[in-house]
């Protein structure tokens, strides 16, 4: 981010407004502000006062055949200072109540003396005005805020001796004295305000500013519009075409009223002209300081202003190029993520496939369960029964299965069972169901079969069974069977439970008629 800490704001002009006056974070503060106005006002009333019957208006000064007074105004320095420190808006009612006060006093009308107390305020509008909008420390404790400080104090010395004509015409001055006043005037005011505002400001600015923003913080002071600074300008340039026009005015009109004809009367004309010139020339060379200076100030400032912002675009696209990386690296990470999280539930839907077939799964033989039998089945009967073809569910019991087990060991009836279900891998078609349905019993579900399709299947199953050999401690094994018992349903409405218990019949019947054969179940005639 650009440093804007590099540019010192304190010192720098930021009015108060009147109405902060409430908002003063804690109660005595706001108090202390009003009590010291309130003083001020005071203090600039009695200094007024004391000068008015003192009838001590300055320092008498000569330029060459020019004599004046160098005129002092001491509420103009109080003024200043609170214009500077609070704002115009509390500096300029001090410096108007005082000379308003003066005027009415000294015997001025009070049309001339409304009008005459203005002369002031508005050399402190220039001051605050210029203070404003360009954007420079208003203590001088540089050599530019010290240069750029008397520049100010100059034009602002200069518009407020306006004030010094309205004098000099309510007191019927000549031109002469008109002149004379003029220059006594703003150079007083002038030297003045940069010879006893200027160390107190060095002095008091800082600490009174920190007490300010303690009660009323106040957020830096931004940079001003150019126009602004334009406007500025132009009205300082306009004082001083003024300045210039009425300096040569009035030393003309001066010159005017010197009488007589004679080689001295000639010489003091010449006199006159040569130190008004001068005059001009010094004024003309430190406004023209003035003016280069404020041009120098104000490009200064709006080329600091560009660069910050400049520094500041770079530093947005900095970082939205960095945020943008930043959200690319995200994002691959996300898809990576996604990538993963689609692999686990692949992997997790497999899982669940094959808990779903273990569950469904007989693990010894590897055929379906019983489970598995009484979630089939009566799908299958639907099924059948909307397709209108016949079922058959046969019941199939190994003969003497203890026997096995007790001549020969449970081990080889386990692969007697392994054995006698692998027989149904090439005999079944796709849509038969194999189940074990208890230890040595099985149940096959037959749909599409007439009933010889069925005992041929029997048939096949009774002759590979006979045929296996299993080889054990106690000798060979052989001669194997099983009993089975059929059932049908072909005209719909038979129920699952009914089914079984009809093989089951069919298959103990097969049993009680010797074994090794079947019996398919013959509804009792009524
Ligand atoms: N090896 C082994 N034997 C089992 C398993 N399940 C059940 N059996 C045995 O199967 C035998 C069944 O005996 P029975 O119900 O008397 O039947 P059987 O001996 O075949 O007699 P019949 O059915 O009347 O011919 C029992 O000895 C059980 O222990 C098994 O998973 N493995």
């Amino acid at each position: 981010m650009p440093d804007d800490k590099t540019q010192r704001t304190d010192g720098v002009y930021q009015p108060l407004p009147l109405s902060a006056w409430h908002t003063a974070a804690t109660g005595p503060a706001r108090w202390h502000l009003l009590m010291g106005w309130l003083l001020s006002l005071a203090a600039c009333l009695w200094l007024a006062m004391v000068q008015l019957y003192g009838g001590w208006y300055g320092f008498n000064a000569r330029l060459g055949e020019l004599s004046f007074v160098l005129s002092i105004y001491p509420p103009l320095t109080i003024s200043t200072l609170w214009v500077l420190w609070f704002g115009y808006a509390w500096g300029a009612p001090l410096a108007y109540l005082s000379t308003l006060t003066v005027a009415i006093l000294s015997g001025l009308s009070p049309g001339w003396a409304l009008l005459f107390s203005c002369a002031n305020p508005l050399g402190l509008l220039v001051l605050a005005l210029v203070y404003q909008h360009v954007n420079v420390r208003y203590v001088p404790s540089s050599l530019s805020s010290l240069l750029f400080f008397i520049s100010v104090c100059f034009i602002s010395g200069v518009s407020s001796a306006t004030g010094s004509f309205i004098w000099s015409y309510t007191n019927q001055l000549s031109a002469m004295g008109a002149f004379q006043v003029w220059q006594g005037w703003w150079s007083g005011n002038f030297l003045q305000t940069v010879v006893s505002c200027g160390p107190l400001l060095l002095l008091c600015t800082s600490r009174l500013q920190r007490w300010r923003q303690r009660h009323w913080p106040q957020p830096a002071p931004q940079p001003q519009a150019t126009r602004w600074g334009l406007l500025v300008a132009l009205a300082s340039l306009a004082g001083v075409l003024a300045f210039l026009w009425l300096s040569f005015l009035l030393a003309d009109r001066s010159v005017m009223t010197l009488g007589g004809d004679s080689s001295g009367a000639w010489q003091q004309r010449a006199m006159l002209y040569r130190d008004s010139a001068l005059s001009v020339y010094w004024v003309m060379s430190v406004l023209l300081f003035a003016l280069v200076f404020l041009g120098y100030r104000f490009f200064h400032q709006r080329t600091l202003q560009l660069k910050l912002a400049a520094d500041r675009v770079a530093y947005e696209r900095d970082l939205a190029l960095r945020r943008q990386g930043e959200a690319e690296v995200a994002r691959n990470a996300l898809h990576q993520l996604n990538l993963e999280l689609a692999a686990r539930m692949a992997e997790v839907e497999q899982l669940q496939t094959q808990l779903r077939e273990q569950a469904s799964r007989d693990p010894l033989t590897g055929l379906y369960n019983r489970r598995y039998l009484h979630q089939r089945l009566p799908q299958q009967l639907q099924r059948a029964e909307r397709q209108q073809q016949p079922l058959h569910l046969v019941l199939i019991d190994l003969d003497h299965f203890k026997a096995v087990n007790d001549q020969h060991g449970h081990a080889v009836g386990d692969a007697v069972l392994k054995q006698f279900s692998a027989l149904f891998i090439g005999l079944l078609q796709p849509e038969d169901i194999a189940a074990r349905y208890g230890g040595e019993e099985f149940c096959l579900v037959l749909p599409q079969r007439n009933a010889e399709q069925v005992a041929a299947l029997l048939r096949k199953l009774q002759a590979a069974y006979a045929g296996i050999r299993l080889q054990s401690h106690d000798g060979e094994l052989s001669g194997l069977s099983f009993s089975a018992g059929i059932s049908l349903a072909n005209d719909g409405g038979c129920s699952e439970d009914l089914l079984l218990q009809q093989a089951d019949a069919a298959l103990y019947q097969a049993k009680a008629a010797g074994r090794n054969g079947w019996r398919c179940f013959q509804p009792q005639p009524a």
